[in-house]
């Protein structure tokens, strides 16, 4: 598993130790505008004459410096700058740059490629099931210091975003950027609904308030038949948020829909122009090692099963949203360390831990609502009961995972 460069360009003691995480260094900090295409720009952000410094009506002097310091200032506003053909970004920036979202929305473009681990968040509730917002602050505090984990996903699967409402998406989005602002590297929104007008505006919310990312799921009640169906969906939610980074988030267990990940990527960047990976959950290790073989260079690819990341990184993973990361984020970056040391041995042991967990999780009916109450027994935040049709976890299972993290040393 490879980590990436931190937005100040500074890395962590844990990252500087993996040699695939430096390679990162070279990772685009801005986006590029090709000079060729910069005359695609519209005449708002063009040069008022001809780059060429030929003499115009307009350039009757024809100052060519002149006019490309405008130009170039245009686009620093924007977050890019113009560049050579070779490794520019044109159809990702002028896609941004052309829609009538765009005005003061920096490129989509990440200024640092999302890897290691993200922890997929739980939705913090009053006793009442309302949204608890007040504790979040603390939350982004207790996994950056304690958990050592610098991403999070939020309103997906462990934060029940799909019972939640469409307002109280928005409201977790907002305040959980807010708290991460400064704190954490990326803040990925997931926006799937069984909407897709409701994920476009949940798309379009997450880009205004400057996530690092959107992900969605494929519709799960009427469900798409074919990649060309998914990838219909899939391009509409992402044509409403041009200006950020799209994943898409496969999750058959859930969803129902088990579309081979490999044969939706093959080519999917034209459709989707600001396509930048897949969250990857399920245990289908030959459709993920295949992506990851052909699309590995291209594309984020995030593996979603805690209790087999050990396999997922031997294939290549280049992250992974879980979970369980929320309260064994350390335990999982030492496993980590290890694979990246080439100590195996030192990573199954931490693995097996991980297994050991979420096996005995699975005999108490491992869901949402004991997971919430791990976090809760962990970390000491109060995170409240999960929403119907989840069922609050009862004492004598809380008891049960207490002895569990405790005979496993998770909690001392
Ligand atoms: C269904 C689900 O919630 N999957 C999570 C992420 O995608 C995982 O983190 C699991 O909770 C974890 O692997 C335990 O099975
Ligand atoms: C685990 C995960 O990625 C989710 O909760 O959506």
């Amino acid at each position: 598993m490879s980590r990436c460069a931190q937005p100040s360009g500074r890395y962590s003691p844990t990252q500087l130790r993996f040699p695939r995480f430096r390679q990162n260094q070279n990772y685009k900090t801005q986006s590029t505008l090709c000079w060729p295409c910069t005359h695609l720009l519209p005449p708002s952000l063009r040069p008022p004459c001809s780059i060429s410094g030929h003499r115009t009506r307009e350039n009757p002097k024809g100052q060519r410096r002149k006019c490309r310091m405008k130009l170039k200032m245009k686009m620093q506003k924007i977050g890019a700058r113009i560049g050579p053909k070779k490794g520019c970004d044109c159809p990702k920036l002028l896609l941004a740059v052309l829609s009538p979202l765009s005005h003061n929305v920096k490129m989509a473009i990440p200024m640092n490629k999302l890897c290691g681990l993200v922890a997929a968040t739980f939705t913090p509730m009053t006793q009442e099931n309302e949204i608890n917002i007040s504790v979040i602050g603390q939350y982004v505090d207790y996994l950056v210091k304690v958990q050592g984990i610098k991403n999070i996903f939020v309103n997906g699967t462990t934060a029940e975003g799909i019972s939640l409402t469409v307002e109280e998406r928005k409201l977790l989005a907002e305040e959980w950027i807010k708290q991460g602002k400064d704190k954490l590297n990326h803040v990925i929104i997931h926006v799937g609904s069984l909407s897709i007008e409701e994920s476009k505006q949940l798309a379009i919310h997450a880009a205004k308030c400057n996530a690092s990312g959107i992900a969605v799921i494929s519709p799960f009640f009427f469900k798409p038949q074919s990649i060309e169906a998914l990838t219909e969906c899939l391009q509409e939610v992402a044509s409403a948020a041009p200006s950020i980074p799209f994943y898409y988030y496969h999750i058959p267990e859930f969803t129902g829909v088990s579309l081979n990940v490999v044969e939706l990527l093959d080519g999917i960047e034209k459709r989707i122009p600001t396509f930048q990976g897949v969250k990857f959950t399920s245990s289908d290790l030959l459709d993920f090692g295949q992506c990851v073989h052909k699309f590995k260079d291209r594309f984020t690819l995030l593996y979603g099963k805690d209790e087999l990341l050990l396999s997922a990184i031997v294939l290549g993973a280049s992250g992974a949203v879980g979970s369980t990361y929320n309260y064994m984020g350390s335990l999982c970056n030492k496993m980590l360390t290890y694979a990246e040391r080439g100590d195996y041995d030192s990573a199954r042991e931490h693995q097996a831990v991980i297994q050991e967990f979420i096996g005995s999780m699975s005999r108490l009916g491992f869901g949402v609502a004991e997971n919430k109450a791990t976090m809760t027994l962990v970390s000491g935040i109060p995170l409240g009961p999960p929403r119907l049709p989840l069922l609050k976890c009862n004492e004598e299972k809380q008891a049960k995972i207490l002895a569990t993290l405790k005979t496993l040393r998770i909690l001392t």
